[in-house]
């Protein structure tokens, strides 16, 4: 069996042909207008000023005339629809109505619009790649935009401890491909890679696909350079991997979405470039023996497994209809696991993951595999996985919730969300799409090994009668497990509300407070998070 497993040559299969997703907007097109429903958005606070044309002379005299785009609506030029991307997520799912974007190039530019707005109480909303998806980039009023994208400069790499100091507007997979070409990674990776940036994945604390392996931001980022309201720079560009003087205040930062500071350089630790990496997918008959081969991986790969990722049938469906790729098994199953690992001996790797997917076959926990032969298929592979969010945007309308959950338990919340929507006649399960039900597909993958479910239902539209089935009830749901509402993708403007079903009043009342120490008017990236 082990032979069958290892000897598949993938490239006869003719797996896979379409290359990592570059997150964009998808366009105003298919779902525009219907995703208003999907959030509440609250009013607009009156505590902020509206912006005038005396506002802008100032931004002007402050800023390169170029990295200004402003509506004639405050005495600009722009069109409107040159602000389109900055207004809205790629998903186009969450929209405000800003008519000044600023696009500073210096810390020092930051920290003078920040004064500014503080002064004036303009709100201000951060902008790093606009890949988020709780909406926690994007203005909810008419907010001035800060984007971050002309700041992205390398400004230093140590090869020999793999230290890297940048500005949070680089690309990820820049970074990845610098870095790499100085024979390390970085230590986080994730589908938006192609437009999300730095800066923005440590203020959302993106977790991704190399988190089992290489852990949280809060560990790999060692310094960061904040610009808090007031136009303080706090420099904390450490590159110390041990520094035990007193708070660590740039902890704080990461995962604050925005709502203390703004982040504008990183100091973050890379890892050495794993010489040798195995990927395989798996087709598995059942949930438990997605769960029984990540205990027996563990066991048998040890530190060299990289990542555990998978995903069900309805995700496999979508991705394969929606992107140019084949599947590279010979027939359907109920969930797929894509296994990888990294390490530094090739043979003793490749024999690693050889012996356990041999014994994943014998023991029938698998009932088919396919393994990369090469880096195109490793990356194909990938790219099956990391496609399944933008296909099920293209299915329909998606409600996303991402979720940790204790991993025996993790994939039920799939099913009793499933049987509520069918017991209100709103799905069936297995119905084809262009059906009489509204809900098309209730879907679950994600990062299984880090606990993290990523739940995806996919209606016509959003609607209240489809919502009102699994909200709150999802997040009852998370809650009654100990989980948490938010794994990886922040809580934005979407979880804001449920904050309390993973955190409790008191602690709820202690992020308020270091809020207003930070931000005391409130005005950077209001309305999000608490
Ligand atoms: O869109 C989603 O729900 C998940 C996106 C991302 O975190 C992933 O793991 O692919
Ligand atoms: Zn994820």
């Amino acid at each position: 069996m082990f032979a069958a497993v290892r000897t598949r040559t993938i490239a006869r299969t003719s797996l896979l042909r379409a290359a990592r997703p570059v997150y964009k907007t998808l366009g105003s097109g298919t779902h525009a207008g219907l995703f208003s429903r999907y959030y509440h958005k609250p009013a607009r606070s009156t505590a902020f000023k509206v912006l005038t044309e005396g506002d802008l002379r100032h931004f002007k005299s402050i800023l390169p005339a170029e990295t200004i785009l402003a509506t004639p609506e405050i005495g600009g030029t722009a069109d409107p629809i040159e602000l389109d991307g900055f207004n809205a997520d790629w998903l186009n799912k969450y929209r405000g109505n800003s008519q000044l974007v600023l696009r500073p190039k210096t810390t020092k530019e930051v920290s003078e619009i920040l004064k500014y707005c503080n002064d004036q109480g303009i709100a201000v909303v951060p902008q790093g790649g606009n890949t988020g998806l709780v909406g926690g980039s994007v203005p909810v009023h008419d907010e001035v935009v800060l984007s971050l994208r002309n700041m992205n400069k390398i400004r230093s790499y140590d090869e020999l401890s793999g230290i890297l100091v940048c500005d949070a507007g680089c690309v990820l997979e820049e970074l990845g491909n610098y870095v790499g070409e100085r024979d390390h990674i970085m230590p986080l990776d994730l589908g938006a890679k192609g437009s999300c940036h730095i800066g923005g994945n440590v203020a959302a604390n993106a977790g991704g696909i190399r988190f089992l392996r290489y852990g949280t931001l809060h560990g790999s980022v060692l310094g960061l350079e904040v610009v808090l309201p007031d136009g303080t720079v706090l420099d904390n560009m450490s590159t110390l991997r041990k520094d035990n003087t007193g708070y660590d205040l740039k902890q704080l930062f990461i995962g604050s979405e925005g709502t203390l500071g703004i982040i504008t350089g990183v100091s973050i630790a890379t890892p050495r470039k794993p010489s040798s990496v195995n990927v395989a997918v798996l087709g598995v008959p059942s949930y438990e023996k997605v769960q029984q081969a990540f205990k027996l991986a563990r066991r048998r790969c040890g530190e060299i497994l990289s990542a555990y990722e998978f995903w069900d049938a309805s995700c496999m469906g979508a991705v394969l209809k929606h992107h140019d790729l084949k599947s590279p098994l010979s027939s359907d199953f109920p969930f797929y696991v894509l296994i990888e690992t990294s390490g530094s001996n090739k043979d003793h790797d490749d024999e690693k993951l050889g012996a356990l997917l041999e014994e994943l076959m014998e023991e029938g926990i698998v009932e088919d595999g396919a393994l990369a032969q090469d880096e195109t298929q490793i990356s194909r592979m990938w790219s099956m996985r990391e496609g399944i969010p933008e296909s099920l945007g293209k299915t329909g309308a998606t409600y996303k919730y991402d979720v940790s959950i204790p991993i025996p338990v993790l994939y039920d919340v799939v099913g009793d969300i499933a049987a509520r929507l069918e017991k209100a006649s709103l799905f069936k399960p297995e119905e084809q799409p262009g059906s009489d039900h509204p809900v098309k597909l209730v879907c679950g993958y994600g990062h299984i090994g880090d606990g993290n479910l990523h739940l995806n239902i996919v209606a016509e539209r959003f609607e209240d009668r489809v919502t009102n089935i699994f909200e709150p009830f999802v997040y009852e749901w998370v809650a009654s497990h100990r989980g948490s509402i938010s794994a990886e993708h922040g809580v934005g403007l979407m979880k804001r509300d449920y904050l309390g079903y993973s955190k409790s009043p008191e602690m709820i009342d202690y992020m308020r407070r270091i809020k207003n120490l930070f931000d005391p008017k409130g005005i950077l990236n209001p309305y999000k998070v608490v």
